[in-house]
């Protein structure tokens, strides 16, 4: 199977190096929110992998581990020797203080949250920070001495050095989390960083990477015939929209009624993205196949594997009929454009080294036989920055604020197997939810409300004076920046008494509507 050419992008990447921090991803969106492009890797990745990235500068995480522990990942001092400039945090500062001959050890005073730290200089990095201020620490190691031509910037009071620079090798670092809002300096940091310490110009925004995009699908694609999976979403939207400039009517958008999806959403797409942009639209009637492709299977991976599976063997399909319809015998369809984005990259384990915790249907869920190359002009992209290109694109408001919903729609949203009984079931539910949150204003204020069926349980009821054994319906209203991490919504409570007794009443074979108040970490967004 083939990948696009990585990066995505004509921007040189600032590249941060993830120990394993909290924080990762959060740094590389600081770093873009500071119009600067940015993309994580992991830390087993060698000097010379990261150095053939030619980034503009490079930052390196926190994370768990002591820099003097046996087996604690190792930065080496060629790295500094490279001429790109570097900052280091936390587990990164400390890292770069041992590589080049500074000291670190336990304090033995950690210090955890809301620190008081002092500015002696303020250099590159502290330059606009009055000399004291409040950061947010994590961290039980500090450096006690800085490296030789070290300038120390910043003590604590269990931090001896917790700020330094060597402005001529542009290398800085500090013991603190600059990226956390509640660091109230820390942009201003990263900032001096980006822009004083490494001299990079903050022109990376949606227009430029419309623009470059465009150049980039022109570039793989040449005169191909494309397919794009269309669902309406945001990203496919944005992702058809961005191809469609590239190279017009060489791409027909397929859309796939999997009979996973909500109420009216077929019909949504013809009528606000096809009126819209007027691209071709072919819309493939899949609900028999995937109904039988998920017969009888309940174990959550299994069934993505499944839908990632059939969403392929659809658009090869599809693509056959493409090339008939245009009279075309003999010739293939060998792109398929996909509105992935960096989050499904990074949760499928696909990224940088992170943990599988679940294989999004159209990255880890693909079958191994994939015969199209991928288009995802996205993939490096964040949901925010997704709808500011589709902004820039002049993709319908309508489409560019749309809730996200799951590529395995419903599916996933059944803990059991999955019949075309629970899927009326589950759907009836949702409609009323989104019917009601819509009502109340709510649309913009949550990110998403995942309604679930939990078919394999059963609990006692009484209705209409007699006994009932039905299903709870789990409503999941989340808030979220990207995806990444998410808070359960605080839903007015007669908004919630609404839904539920509006769903306990019009959908009978359910006696109980439950509120998810999980954050993510540790629930994810979905329920499977
Ligand atoms: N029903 C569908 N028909 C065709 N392609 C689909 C369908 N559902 C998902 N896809 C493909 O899978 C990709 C990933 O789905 P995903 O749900 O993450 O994105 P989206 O639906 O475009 O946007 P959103 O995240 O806002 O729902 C889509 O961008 C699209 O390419
Ligand atoms: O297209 C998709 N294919 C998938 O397989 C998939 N799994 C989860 N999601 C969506 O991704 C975001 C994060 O979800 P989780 O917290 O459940 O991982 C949420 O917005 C989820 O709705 C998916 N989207
Ligand atoms: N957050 C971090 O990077 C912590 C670094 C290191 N594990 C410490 O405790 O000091
Ligand atoms: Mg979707």
């Amino acid at each position: 199977m083939s990948q696009p050419p990585e990066p995505a992008t004509a921007h040189r990447p600032v590249l941060v190096v993830d120990f394993g921090a909290q924080y990762a991803q959060l740094i590389a969106r600081r770093v873009r929110e500071a119009n600067v492009y940015s993309e994580i890797v992991p830390h087993t990745a060698s000097v010379e992998d990261l150095l053939a990235k030619d980034p503009a500068a490079i930052i390196l995480s926190g994370g768990p581990s002591s820099v003097y522990a046996t087996g604690a990942p190792f930065v080496g001092p060629e790295l500094f020797e490279a001429g790109v400039p570097v900052l280091g945090i936390c587990y990164g500062f400390q890292a770069m203080a041992q590589a080049l001959g500074g000291t670190v050890a336990q304090t033995g005073q950690r210090e955890y949250g809301g620190t008081a730290v002092e500015v002696t200089e303020a250099g590159t990095v502290l330059d606009g920070s009055p000399e004291q201020q409040t950061v947010w620490m994590s961290h039980g190691d500090a450096v006690h001495a800085a490296p030789p031509g070290f300038e120390v910037l910043a003590t604590s009071a269990g931090s001896p050095v917790a700020a330094f620079e060597d402005p001529e090798r542009r290398l800085y670092g500090v013991q603190w989390h600059p990226e956390v809002k509640h660091s109230p300096l820390g942009q201003k940091a990263l900032e001096n960083f980006l822009y004083r310490g490494a001299g990079l110009t903050p022109d990376w925004n949606a227009g430029n990477v419309v623009a470059e995009q465009v150049e980039r699908i022109r570039a793989q694609v040449g005169d191909a015939r494309v397919i794009c999976g269309l669902s309406g979403g945001v990203d496919s939207s944005v992702a058809a929209a961005l191809v469609q400039r590239a190279v017009g009517d060489q791409l027909t958008c397929v859309f796939v009624d999997h009979g996973l999806l909500r109420a009216g959403e077929a019909e949504q797409v013809e009528q606000d993205f096809v009126a819209a942009t007027g691209v071709q639209l072919k819309v493939v009637d899949a609900r028999e196949r995937f109904l039988h492709a998920l017969h009888g299977v309940s174990d959550p991976e299994t069934k993505r594997k499944i839908i990632g599976r059939e969403f392929i063997r659809v658009f090869e399909d599809a693509a056959r009929e493409v090339v008939e319809d245009a009279g075309a015998h003999g010739e293939t369809v060998r792109f398929l454009v996909q509105g992935t984005l960096y989050p499904d990259v990074v949760e499928s384990g696909g990224g940088e080294g992170a943990a599988n915790i679940k294989s999004h249907h159209n990255v880890g869920g693909l079958p191994d036989d994939l015969q199209f190359e991928l288009v995802e002009p996205l993939r490096t992209l964040f949901k925010d920055e997704v709808r500011a290109v589709g902004l820039e694109l002049g993709v319908p408001e309508g489409i560019v604020w749309r809730q996200p919903f799951p590529g395995p729609g419903l599916g996933i949203r059944i803990v059991g197997a999955v019949t075309a009984e629970r899927l009326e079931t589950l759907r009836a539910a949702d409609a009323i939810a989104r019917e009601e949150l819509t009502r109340a204003g709510l649309d913009r204020e949550i990110w998403q409300c995942p309604v679930v069926l939990l078919a394999d349980v059963r609990s006692v009821g009484v209705q209409g004076d007699g006994r009932t054994y039905g299903h709870p319906i789990v409503l999941r209203p989340v808030s979220s920046e990207d995806a990444m991490t998410a808070d359960w919504t605080r839903l007015p409570y007669d908004v919630l008494q609404v839904i539920s007794t509006r769903i306990t009443n019009e959908v009978p074979e359910v006696n109980r509507v439950v509120l998810d108040v999980t954050s993510k970490p540790p629930g994810t967004i979905e329920w499977e």
